[in-house]
């Protein structure tokens, strides 16, 4: 394994906390981007789950920024010599929902950080957890993975094949990653990072084959299909990024009731496997 050359044991236990309104802006332009946006909100509305992403936005100015479009690191996270960073998964339990229009806080940790070495080179992990308030309520509990890569060899586009059928009482979804998407995304997240907008960094410098589609679209995709088919809220979603998804072709996302919960998937063009999630619902009371 490449060595970072830095022990990073300082950086863990680090926290940060942001506060957030909750203002409707933001819902409805998520509602526009994710869906029809026939949506309505208004003050006091539950946000649906995992729309937390478009809140607590970073704050970094602009000249706080890395050549990469993240902020610095060294600062809240930190300093991985490894140059592609990545979301590669998140596990989340809702325990209420967020309410529009009210103020709430997040609050940060880093819980981790390790090396590990992966098929594709050195991987770094850094283990962070969220936990999102609202007066005195604990509304969600999140960790997510992010991992720094070495630099490695250039990724081929992905070859068109036809996806499997569908299992049985599974149901999907088609999904165009245009720029325009990916844009937006990047909007809504007020995320900089240079592999999901700006196609000759991405290929020329994290050696992508395209634009990146970023891990929290995917996720959140895959989560409306399952929101838009039941009526019971969601209790717990987990999901790991397995292989990226670029804007060079459509991905499927499959949905498919299991013991106990969902399966959820998102498949690449080229039929691999690009994340696999799992949802379970709440119990209603009563
Ligand atoms: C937003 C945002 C950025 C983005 O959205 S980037 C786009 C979304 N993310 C992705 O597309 C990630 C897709 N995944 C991958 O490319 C690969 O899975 C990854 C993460 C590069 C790792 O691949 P490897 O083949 O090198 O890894 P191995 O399968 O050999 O596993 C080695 C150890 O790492 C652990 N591990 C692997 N994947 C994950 C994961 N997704 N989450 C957590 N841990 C993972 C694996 O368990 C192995 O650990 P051991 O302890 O068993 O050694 C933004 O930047 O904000």
């Amino acid at each position: 394994m490449s060595d970072p050359g830095s022990d990073f044991s300082a950086w863990i236990g680090r926290q940060d906390s942001t506060d957030d309104d909750l203002g409707l802006a933001a819902a409805l332009a998520a509602a526009a981007t994710l869906g029809d946006g026939s949506e309505r909100f208004t003050g006091g509305s539950a946000l649906p789950p995992l729309w937390h992403w478009f809140y607590f936005l970073p704050r970094v100015p602009q000249a706080g920024l890395g050549v990469d479009g993240h902020p610095q690191r060294g600062g809240f996270m930190p300093p991985i010599p490894f140059p592609r960073r990545m979301f590669a998964g998140a596990r989340l339990r809702f325990h209420s929902p967020l309410l529009l229009g009210q103020p709430a806080r997040r609050v940060t940790t880093i819980r981790d950080v390790r090396l590990k070495s992966g098929r594709t080179g050195s991987l770094a992990f850094v283990l962070l957890h969220h936990g999102y308030h609202q007066g005195d309520r604990l509304c969600i509990d999140e960790e997510q993975d992010i991992v720094y890569r070495e630099p490695g060899p250039a990724l081929p586009a992905p070859t068109v094949v036809d996806w499997p059928p569908l299992p049985a009482a599974a149901c999907a979804r088609i999904v165009t990653p245009d720029p325009r998407l990916l844009f937006r995304f990047s909007a809504l997240t007020f995320n900089a990072h240079r592999i999901h907008y700006d196609r000759p960094y991405a290929i020329g410098e994290e050696g992508y084959p395209g634009l990146v589609v970023h891990g929290p679209l995917t996720a959140v995709l895959l989560l409306e299909l399952l929101r838009r088919q039941v009526t019971r809220p969601v209790q717990e979603y987990s999901f790991r990024g397995l292989a990226p998804l670029f804007d060079l072709a459509p991905f499927r996302l499959v949905c498919t009731p299991e013991d106990g919960g969902y399966a959820l998937a998102a498949q690449g063009p080229d039929g691999t496997l690009a994340m696999s999630a799992r949802a379970v619902l709440a119990e209603l009371a009563g």
